[in-house]
Order: structure tokens, then C-alpha cells, then sequence
């Protein structure tokens, strides 16, 4: 019989090794082990801190144990992983005295294996702690160190490298391994931004101005999606980079709006608020039970001029009239290496294939719901990548295909001031060190009147 994890650090290694199994996500893995293993309030913070902190610097720990295990017959992967979380605490995590990680793995060892392995476990890290971590400097390509030194895969940073050059390239790597900030989209058509500041303010609640989208309120400690003003749909939890779309959209009240891959609904909501509930967006998705997830949003905004439904938008054409929309969003699926923070299995899990496919998925979407656009209509094209292959270049093939559509470079006064020295041309690419934000990538065209 297959034993329960139960410490924090067993819960740490079950759910590391299903990330490793390529089994789901770490965010919604993680969430489901807190239930399972009925994980105390009070350790969900070490628990996650370990589970992502491990995930994100993967790379890193195998270079710092690679020395110690060159003896070691091959070992099991929750071998591999247990010391991992247990290097990671002693490098990383300065309030856990290293006798308790010391404890903690070798009790693991010995449950989840035998004393023998215990023994191992104990030899390797005792030898780390007498001997010392191996420097980055005896890696002399720059490319690969920089891959190691921040947990990279090595084709990514030379690709990265090529296309934004070495130093952004380091500060963008460097960032990625910083947990992000939760930034919430105050629901303006129910308060104001200066409203629900005070308001939470009042409650104790730390709340911070955005750094970079006028509709933002950053939460400074807690969670702002378990407060009061959430459950009354006063704020959405949302990037601020993701904040900018809708306005680059300028929905005006009364149009008819197509959001071509809505789930779970943050910007099909953010589009319906600015239009204050009046005219209609047509929010798509793919997936019957991620469209559930727009409506759960809309209902929660009280949001009624919200159309869910489940659709390959790729078949749009047939079930929407030509010409038909004023303003069309394709808030496309990507590769998301604009939120590596956020789900760091991201840089493990996807490869240049994938990269080549959704480029294709995503000019597919582009073409098939460019007929629906009238004429004069806005179309903004996003991801929440930073791949050229998947933001400037497929914009690119689209225009050489579609000469009735342009670039939007007038649409840059719809966004915030920061912006508009790097908005050129009609597009935008933020990367996470530049404001703290996602990466992410936005496209403004216009259909010729
Ligand atoms: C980046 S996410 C959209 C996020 C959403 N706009 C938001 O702000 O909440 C991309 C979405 O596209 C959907 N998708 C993928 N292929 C699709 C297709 N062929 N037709 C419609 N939706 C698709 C995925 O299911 C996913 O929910």
C-alpha cells in the first residue's frame, strides 16, 4: 500500500514528484494537496513557499548536488526531489536552522524508503554542509551559466539571449525567480479605485496604488481574493499588464464585442465593465467547463451583457455574420514565458515545438475571426508571452496576408504614459522587469473603413 505523506515537507515531496510526472500544474496541484493532506493554516505558507521555491530553482540545486551524487548509483526521483527541497531550505530559507531539515529529511527517507537510503540522504547533505556549494564562475559559457545560475533551460535564455540580447535577458531571468505581487482590477462600474483603496484600507487590509494600469489596488499582505469586497464583486484578481487590454480595446457602450479565448473571463469582464454593462460581449472559449468559469465571473461582477459559450473560434465564421463585430479581442493561448513567476513548471514543460504549434494556432484564430470585424474595428491581438515567434512575428504574417487590416499606433493613448516610449508601431512587449508585471505582449489593428 502506497504510504500518506503527512509532515509539510512529505506534502512538499508527493507534490513535487506529480509536477515532475507531468501530472497538472503546481498552482492547481498544490491547492488540491493543501485539501488532501488537510495541510494546517499555519504551514500552507511553508508548504508553498517550499513546493515553489524548489520548482523555480530546479536547475540550480541539481548544479549545487551534481558534485555530491557522482558516486551514487542512479536514485529514485523523490530521492532526487527530497534533497532538493532540503538544499533549497538551507540555501534559501534563513529561519530554518539546518538540524530541522536534517531531521525532517532523513525521517522522510526512511518512510517513503529504508534506513539504508536515510543514510545516503543524511552522507550527502552533511557532505554539503561541511564541503561548501560549487560556484557558478567554473561554468564558463555564459549562456549556460546564466541558465543555471537562475534555473532556466539553457535553449530558452540562447533563444532569449538572441532576441533581447544578454543583460535584459539576465534581468528577466533574475525576476522570474521573484514571487509576483497580487494586483486586483477594481470593478469600476460598482466603486472607484480611490473607494475600495479606503475601503480596505479601513479594514486593516494593506493595500498599495498600481504601479503601472490605473484600474489596479496591489495587495501587500493576505489575500485580496478572500476578502469582503471580492465575494461582493467589487475587484477581479488580475495582472495589471493584463489590466491594459481592454483598455486597448476602448469597448464604447452599446457595441458588440467579440472576446475570441475568454477563459476563465478576466478581460471578457474587464471589456464588460467599461462598457457598464451595456451591448454585448461574445465571450469563446474552447472548453465547456472553462466557459462555466466566464460565467461564474460575470455573475460574480453582476456583469449581464456577457455572452458565454463554448466554441473553436477557428469555426467563428460559421456561427457569426461577416462584419458583424466592432471591436474583436484574440487574448491568445501562448506559451505563457511571461509568467514563469507565476508557474514555474512553464520553463521545465514547454519546448520549441509547442512554441512552433501555437504560433500556428494562433495565426488560425487570427484569420478565422478577421472577417468578422466591420469595417473601422478595433483588433488587439495579446499573449502572456515574451516569444517573438508568438507575438510580433505571427502579427506580422497576419498583415502580410490581410492588407484591409494596419497598425494601430493611435490606440497608445489609451494606455498609460509608462508605456508609450516602448509602444511602437502598434505593439507592445513588456517584460517582467520592466514594471513588475506578467510578460506580456499587445497588438493594436484597425480594419480599414
Ligand atoms: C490566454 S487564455 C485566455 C485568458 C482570458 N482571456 C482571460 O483574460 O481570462 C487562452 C484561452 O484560449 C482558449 N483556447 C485555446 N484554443 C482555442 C480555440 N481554438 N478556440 C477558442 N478558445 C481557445 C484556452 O482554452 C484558454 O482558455
Amino acid at each position: 500500500m502506497k504510504k500518506q505523506p503527512n509532515s509539510v515537507r512529505d506534502v512538499a515531496v508527493e507534490t513535487l514528484l506529480q509536477v515532475e510526472k507531468n501530472q497538472a500544474y503546481s498552482n492547481l496541484l498544490l491547492n488540491s494537496m493543501i485539501k488532501k493532506h488537510k495541510v494546517n493554516e499555519k504551514d500552507i505558507a511553508l508548504l508553498t513557499e517550499i513546493v515553489y521555491g524548489t520548482l523555480q530553482r530546479r536547475e540550480t540545486l541539481d548544479y549545487f548536488l551534481a558534485g555530491f551524487l557522482k558516486k551514487a548509483k542512479k536514485i529514485e526521483a523523490w530521492v532526487q526531489i527530497l534533497l532538493r527541497i532540503s538544499i533549497y531550505q538551507m540555501v534559501y530559507l534563513d529561519r530554518i536552522p539546518e538540524r530541522a531539515i536534517f531531521f525532517e529529511a532523513v525521517e522522510i527517507a526512511k518512510k517513503r524508503g529504508h534506513k539504508g537510503i536515510a543514510a545516503f540522504v543524511n552522507g550527502v547533505l552533511r557532505s554539503v554542509q561541511r564541503e561548501g556549494l560549487p560556484t557558478f564562475d567554473d561554468i564558463s559559457d555564459s549562456v549556460e551559466r546564466l541558465a543555471i545560475k537562475t534555473s532556466h533551460p539553457s535553449w530558452l535564455v540562447d533563444k532569449w539571449v538572441k532576441q533581447f540580447g544578454y543583460e535584459e535577458t539576465e534581468k528577466m531571468c533574475e525576476v522570474n525567480l521573484m514571487p509576483p505581487s497580487q494586483t486586483a482590477r477594481v470593478n469600476q462600474t460598482k466603486t472607484t479605485v480611490d473607494e475600495l483603496f479606503h475601503d480596505l484600507t479601513n479594514k486593516g487590509i494593506m493595500v498599495e496604488h498600481g504601479d503601472l494600469s490605473e484600474d489596479a489596488i496591489k495587495g501587500m499582505k493576505g489575500n485580496l481574493a478572500l476578502t469582503e469586497a471580492f465575494s461582493k464583486g467589487l475587484l477581479t484578481i488580475q495582472d495589471e499588464s493584463s489590466m491594459l487590454v481592454a483598455r486597448a480595446l476602448n469597448p464604447q457602450e452599446g457595441e458588440r464585442v467579440l472576446d475570441a479565448c475568454a477563459a476563465p473571463g478576466g478581460k471578457s469582464t474587464h471589456i464588460a465593465e467599461r462598457m457598464k454593462g451595456t451591448g454585448t460581449v461574445h465571450s469563446l472559449d474552447l472548453h465547456e467547463h472553462k466557459v462555466k468559469l466566464i460565467k461564474q465571473q460575470a455573475d460574480r461582477l453582476q456583469l449581464e451583457n456577457i455572452i458565454p459559450e463554448a466554441l473553436d473560434t477557428r469555426l467563428a465564421g460559421n456561427r457569426f455574420e461577416k462584419e458583424s463585430f466592432d471591436r474583436i479581442l484574440v487574448d491568445a493561448p501562448c506559451s505563457g514565458f511571461g509568467v514563469i513567476r507565476r508557474k514555474p513548471d512553464i520553463k521545465y514543460t514547454k519546448n520549441q515545438e509547442d512554441v512552433l504549434k501555437l504560433a500556428d494556432l494562433q495565426h488560425n484564430i487570427l484569420q478565422a475571426v478577421a472577417p468578422l470585424l466591420k469595417r473601422d474595428g478595433v483588433l488587439v491581438y495579446s499573449t502572456c508571452t515574451i516569444d517573438k515567434e508568438e507575438n510580433s512575428d505571427v502579427v506580422q504574417t497576419f498583415l502580410e496576408s490581410h492588407p484591409e487590416f494596419v497598425r494601430d499606433q493611435a490606440s497608445v493613448k489609451y494606455l498609460p504614459e509608462k508605456l508609450q516610449p516602448i509602444f511602437q508601431n502598434g505593439e507592445v512587449q513588456l517584460l517582467p522587469h520592466y514594471f513588475g508585471t506578467d510578460g506580456f505582449y499587445i497588438a493594436c489593428l484597425r480594419k480599414k473603413g
